[in-house]
C-alpha cells in the first residue's frame, strides 16, 4: 500500500500541493485526474523521488520512501516520451536496465523474452524503434518499465502520443496488462475519459488538491463538489437560486442541481421546461443538441443515439426523471 499523508509542495508563490493525502492499495490501478496545473506531475515526481515535499510523508507498506534515493525506490517512472534508444533493438531496449544492474545474460533474455510475450512484441523484437508503430513503441516502453519488476508503476500520460484509435486499443491493452503482472499502477492524465476507463479509482485534483477520490462510476454518478461535476464528464449545471426559480427543487435548497446530458429529454410531449433549439451537431453514432430555455444563463445540452430528431429553431420541451437530477454541495 502506498500513502501519501499530508504532502504539500510550493514553488515560489504557487502552492503546487496543498495538503494531500491518498491510500493506494497494492495492486489498485489508480488514475490522478485533473486539469493542467493542478499539481499531478509534481505528485508523481515526489512518489518517484525526483521532487520533496516541503511536508507530509510518503510511505511504501509501511516503509518511508522520502529518505531514499529514487534509483533505490521500488518504483518505475514511465515518461510521457518513452525516449527508446534508436541505435538498439526492441529486445536490447527491454534488456537495457538489466543488463546495466549487472544480471547473468541468460536471466536476461528470459525475462525480456517473457515480458516479451506479455506485450505482444515477440514478432518484432530485433526491430529498431523507427521500424515501429507509435502503439508498438508504446509497448516497449511499458515493457521496459515492467521487466525490472518494480512494485510500482507511474505513468505520466501513457497515451497521450497516441492517436485516437490505438489509444483506444491500448487503454484495453493497459489494463489487461497491469491485471497481468500485478504491479500497481498510478496514471496521471488530464483526459476524463482515459481515467475512467483505466482506473479502479480515480483522485480529482484541482488547484493542488484533492477534490473527491471515487471509484469511475460514483464519480460519475455522484460528483462531491462543482468542479468535479463540471470535469468529469459534460454536465448541466443549475445555480440553486434558478432551481428554486423554475420550480425544479424546493425553496431553501441551496445545492446545485446537475443532470447529465444523456439523461435529458427533448421533445414536444410533456416536460417542465420550454425552449428553443439553438443548435444541434451529429456525432456519427449520438447527436448533441443545445436547447436555450428562457431563465437559464447556459443552455441545457442532451446527448440522443442516433440523428437529431430536432431541428434549429424547433420550440420542445425539456424534462428529466427525478432520479437523474443531482444535487451537489454549491
Ligand atoms: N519546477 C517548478 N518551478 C516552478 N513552478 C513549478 C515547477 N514545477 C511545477 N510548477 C508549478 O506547479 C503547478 C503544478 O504543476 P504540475 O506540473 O504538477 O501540474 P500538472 O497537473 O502535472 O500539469 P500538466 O498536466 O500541465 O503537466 C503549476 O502551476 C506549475 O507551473
Amino acid at each position: 500500500m502506498l500513502s501519501i499523508t499530508g504532502v504539500s509542495r510550493s514553488f515560489g508563490e504557487v502552492r503546487a500541493l496543498d495538503d494531500v493525502s491518498l491510500e493506494i492499495a497494492s495492486g489498485e490501478f489508480f488514475a490522478l485526474l485533473g486539469p493542467s496545473g493542478c499539481g499531478k506531475t509534481t505528485l508523481l515526481r515526489i512518489i518517484a523521488g525526483f521532487e520533496a515535499p516541503d511536508s507530509g510523508t510518503v510511505t511504501l507498506d509501511g516503509s518511508d520512501l522520502l529518505g531514499v534515493p529514487p534509483n533505490k525506490r521500488p518504483i518505475n517512472l514511465m515518461f510521457q516520451s518513452y525516449a527508446l534508444f534508436p541505435h538498439l533493438s526492441v529486445e536490447k531496449n527491454i534488456g537495457y536496465g538489466l543488463a546495466r544492474e549487472g544480471l547473468p545474460k541468460a536471466e536476461i533474455r528470459r525475462r525480456v523474452s517473457e515480458v516479451l510475450d506479455t506485450v505482444g512484441l515477440g514478432a518484432v523484437a530485433n526491430r529498431r524503434p523507427h521500424q515501429l508503430s507509435g502503439g508498438q513503441r508504446q509497448r516497449v516502453a511499458l515493457a521496459r518499465a515492467i521487466v525490472k519488476r518494480p512494485r510500482l508503476l507511474l505513468l505520466d500520460e501513457p497515451l497521450s502520443a497516441l492517436d485516437r484509435q490505438v489509444r483506444a486499443e491500448m487503454q484495453i491493452e493497459l489494463k489487461r496488462l497491469q491485471h497481468e503482472v500485478g504491479i500497481t499502477f498510478v496514471v496521471v492524465t488530464h483526459d476524463q475519459e482515459e481515467a475512467m476507463s483505466l482506473a479502479d479509482r480515480i483522485a480529482v485534483l484541482e488547484a493542488g488538491t484533492v477534490r473527491q477520490v471515487a471509484p469511475p462510476v460514483e464519480l460519475y454518478a455522484r460528483p462531491a463538489d462543482r468542479f468535479v461535476a463540471g470535469f468529469v464528464g459534460s454536465n448541466n449545471i443549475l445555480p440553486a437560486e434558478t432551481a428554486v426559480r423554475l420550480g425544479l427543487v424546493p425553496a431553501g435548497t441551496t445545492s446545485l442541481l446537475t443532470v447529465r446530458p444523456e439523461n435529458v429529454r427533448v421533445g414536444d410531449g410533456a416536460g417542465t421546461l420550454t425552449g428553443t433549439v439553438l443548435d444541434t451537431v451529429f456525432h456519427g453514432g449520438s447527436s448533441r443538441i443545445a436547447v436555450g430555455v428562457d431563465g437559464l444563463a447556459e443552455p441545457i445540452l442532451a446527448t440522443r443515439p442516433g440523428a437529431p430528431t430536432v431541428s434549429v429553431g424547433d420550440e420542445v420541451r425539456v424534462s428529466w426523471a427525478p432520479e437523474d437530477a443531482v444535487l451537489v454541495p454549491a
